[in-house]
């Protein structure tokens, strides 16, 4: 019964559970996986090994959020090595997965290569791995939730919110500039992806910010200037924070 009820939370289409996420659906349903792509079954009952009941020991969560090409990785870089950070990014363990061929790797490349969002039962599970499995005491999730399906599968599963979102605020043309010239051979970094992740983005991205700036842990960050200014505000607001 228990498992039924969650599974039902958790095999829900991604972002398709909200409010947000149905006239997001209503708008932009041409992004949002079909049923035919419901991913493989995975083993449900290991998502509840949660992180709740270690909440005394477990490490200060960042989530660090912003549009495509906002910066979020090269100052999550500067950030791990600056403060003692380990650099989670989501977006890196979903290439993994894909570079090791398991068996949702096919699946989830063509997730990414349409600029939409991965299931919560599949990110959940990955970025919950690696934390429990880092022995750093101070975490950055990097791109990572990417909707609110995805944050309220984050905090049911590991009983856990963030202490602290970052939010790199980025006007799009430069966002666009940044990963035109990218050049690291993704297959999410071309014109028609970059278009499709922008609406992404600004429909599904941004009302996660929103939740966390209206609980009072959201901290925008000006990302236009060069990396070195960008990381200026970040040092600032890190070495302002009872790690
Ligand atoms: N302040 C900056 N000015 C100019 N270029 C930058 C700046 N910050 C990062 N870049 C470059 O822009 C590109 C995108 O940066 P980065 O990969 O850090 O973004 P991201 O937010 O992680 O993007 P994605 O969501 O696609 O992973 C990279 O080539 C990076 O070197
Ligand atoms: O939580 C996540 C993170 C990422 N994705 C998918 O991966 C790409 C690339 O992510 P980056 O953070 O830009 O490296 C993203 O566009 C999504 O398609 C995801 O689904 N869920
Ligand atoms: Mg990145």
């Amino acid at each position: 019964m228990l498992r039924r009820r969650l599974s039902s939370l958790l095999l829900r289409s991604p972002c398709s559970s909200s409010a947000v996420a149905s006239s997001y659906q209503q708008q932009q349903h041409l992004l949002l996986p079909t049923h035919a792509e419901k991913p493989p079954a995975l083993n449900l009952l290991r998502l509840f090994t949660s992180l709740a009941g270690t909440d005394g020991d477990r490490p200060f969560i960042a989530f660090v959020l912003g549009g495509p090409g906002s910066g979020k990785g090269t100052q999550c870089s500067r950030i791990a090595s600056d403060f003692g950070f380990a650099h989670v990014s989501a977006g890196d363990l979903l290439r993994n997965e894909i570079a090791s061929g398991t068996d949702h790797g096919e699946w989830i490349l063509e997730i990414i290569r349409e600029g939409r969002i991965v299931p919560s039962e599949i990110t959940v599970e990955l970025v919950r791995k690696a934390i429990e499995s880092s022995s750093a005491k101070r975490v950055l999730i990097d791109g990572f939730p990417r909707c609110e399906e995805n944050r309220i599968a984050f905090e049911k599963i590991t009983g856990t919110e963030p202490d602290l979102v970052l939010f790199f605020d980025c006007p799009e043309d430069e966002m666009v500039k940044r990963l035109l010239s990218r050049n690291q051979g993704r297959v999410d970094d071309n014109i028609e992806t970059i278009k499709k992740r922008l609406k992404v983005f600004e429909s599904l991205n941004l009302p996660v910010v929103e939740y966390y700036s209206s609980r009072g842990k959201a901290h925008k960050i000006n990302a236009t200037g060069t990396e070195d200014e960008i990381f200026e505000a970040v040092r600032k607001l890190f070495s302002s924070l009872r790690l």
